[in-house]
């Protein structure tokens, strides 16, 4: 098979990504190059990505070149792979999942919520409006830009710490910056967090295909994901909506759990389901229509009529 070309935009933590897929692949035999891409989403760095709109910023001129073949296959963050992709695009695999946490991320050491003069920086909508929600007090800023520009804000006096993945932390080598994984009681992770997908085009050739798939997927975590992503369709919720949700798989059980917070953090709804690995995309379908039969719907209307403003 000739070398399998693997597309990825240019950030440190997307290279990270892009590398450990490519050390998958030659775990399992199989030769690659990388090729970085920017993205429309890497140039605009002083708008928040609500205002521009969620759909493909960082994946239109990507997927450019999937349909073109310069690339065989496109490393992404999961949490940032819109719901729907566009026709003949697919998410073929899911690495395996690491912590799946927020973390609380400061330069101080003796950091806490529930300091009534804690400023944090985030631009996630979610973020944003869970800390609204279960910490009132606390103030936020928007703090834009690659992890390692936003921790640069931070140390230059923007904000007190910044709310973040685990994931992203742990992968750029920031783990020493990390004082509190919150809890995920509260702190429900975004849909894909901590995990890493492979997108290809329809006319990859089908062997290479299976033979990355083979070597990428963690089968645990895809069923994980195929509930989130069912979960996350259902609602239509891009990355600019403040929805969230994590699946756990024990033995063949999966159990989910997610839910939607208004943007001023007043209303939130929180359900949960337990069924079969096999019914997973069934079961994501169904935690998202009785969080959207809750109230849900009203608190999502009320979200896209207050992001078009
Ligand atoms: N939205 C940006 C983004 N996309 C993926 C990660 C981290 C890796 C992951 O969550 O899988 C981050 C940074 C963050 O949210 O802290």
């Amino acid at each position: 098979m000739d070398k399998i070309k693997i597309g990825t935009r240019g950030s440190k933590l997307a290279l990270w990504q892009a590398y450990h897929i490519q050390d998958l692949l030659a775990a399992a035999g199989l030769e690659s190059e990388i090729i970085t891409i920017e993205t429309i989403g890497d140039k605009i760095l002083d708008v928040s990505i609500a205002k521009i709109g969620s759909k493909g910023v960082f994946t239109e001129e990507i997927e450019e070149q999937l349909s073109i073949g310069t690339i065989d296959i496109a490393v992404h963050s999961a949490k940032d792979m819109q719901s729907v992709l566009p026709d003949g695009f697919e998410l073929i695999a899911f690495t395996e999942r690491e912590v799946v946490n927020d973390v609380l991320v400061s330069e101080k050491s003796d950091i806490s919520l529930s300091d009534e003069n804690l400023v944090i920086g985030t631009s996630s909508t979610r973020r944003v409006a869970l800390l609204k929600h279960y910490y009132p007090h606390i103030k936020t800023v928007p703090v834009r830009g690659n992890l390692q520009t936003r921790i640069q804000k931070m140390k230059d006096g923007a904000c007190d710490a910044l709310l973040l993945a685990y994931a992203g932390m742990h992968r750029m080598g920031y783990s020493s910056l990390i004082r509190k994984r919150l809890d995920l009681d509260e702190f429900i992770p975004a849909v894909g967090q901590g995990s890493v997908a492979i997108e290809c085009y329809k006319s990859i050739n089908p062997e290479k295909k299976q033979a990355i798939k083979k070597a990428v997927s963690h089968p645990q975590t895809e069923i994980r994901l195929e509930t989130e992503r069912a979960f996350l369709r259902t609602l239509e919720g891009g990355c600019s909506i403040p929805v969230f949700g994590l699946a756990d798989l024990d033995n063949k059980t999966v159990k989910m759990k997610g839910g939607i917070v208004s943007l001023d953090g007043q209303e939130i709804i929180i359900k949960e389901v337990t069924g079969s690995a096999e019914d997973a995309k069934s079961l994501g379908e169904k935690l998202a229509n009785e969080v959207l039969n809750a109230g849900g719907a009203e608190i999502l209307k009320e979200i896209k009529e207050e992001l078009k403003k």
